[in-house]
């Protein structure tokens, strides 16, 4: 069945996000020697590729995958680290990047996990956020667009693995 997408954020309104997001990254890490900017995979790969350009000094890029969510819309609540960091972030300026917060599972579980690993600092910037959504509260000092608890698609987002590589946000009209 083919799905009716209805668009929510567009492609301009997604680069003004940015900008100001970016903006505010800038600001907050000015003198920072060295930034590491952590992707969650697959969702942030649009957000890390588009923020990371608008980032001043040193950046480091790293991935790591976590997964809850299964075939449908809902999460699993079970969170899995499927894939881990490359390199250590010992002492290490951490910012992780995604596409969006949810019931908040995800990024607990992976704060909680980078925590142990004595980073300098570890923030989280996530582009979407549905905070009436939110299980387990985790603090998102950087965010793109909050949205209501609608299940959005595109710029990272899938619906079974569909629809990631949209450059504008949209919900799915007949799910
Ligand atoms: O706040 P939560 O309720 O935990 O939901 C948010 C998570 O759900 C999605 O990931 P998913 O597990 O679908 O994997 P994906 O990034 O590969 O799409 C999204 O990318 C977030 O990581
Ligand atoms: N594609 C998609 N994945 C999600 N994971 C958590 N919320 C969402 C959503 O609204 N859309």
């Amino acid at each position: 069945m083919k799905h009716e997408l209805k668009v929510m954020i567009t492609e301009a309104e997604i680069n003004q996000a940015l900008d100001k997001m970016a903006e505010k990254i800038n600001r907050d890490y000015q003198g920072v020697d060295s930034l590491l900017v952590v992707g969650l995979l697959k969702g942030s790969v649009l957000v890390m590729s588009d923020l990371v350009r608008r980032l001043d000094g040193n950046v480091h890029l790293d991935f790591m995958t976590a997964s809850s969510y299964g075939a449908g819309t809902e999460s699993s609540g079970d969170v899995k680290i499927v894939m881990d960091l490359a390199r250590s972030i010992n002492g290490r300026h951490v910012l992780i990047v995604e596409d969006i917060i949810d019931t908040g599972r995800t990024l607990s579980k992976v704060c909680a996990l980078l925590k142990t690993r004595n980073p300098a600092s570890l923030e989280v910037a996530s582009f979407l956020d549905k905070p009436s959504r939110r299980v387990v509260d985790v603090p998102v000092k950087y965010v793109g667009v909050e949205i209501p608890d609608e299940f959005v698609v595109g710029y990272g987002l899938d619906y079974d693995e569909a629809y990631r590589q949209l450059p504008y946000i949209a919900t799915v009209l007949n799910p």
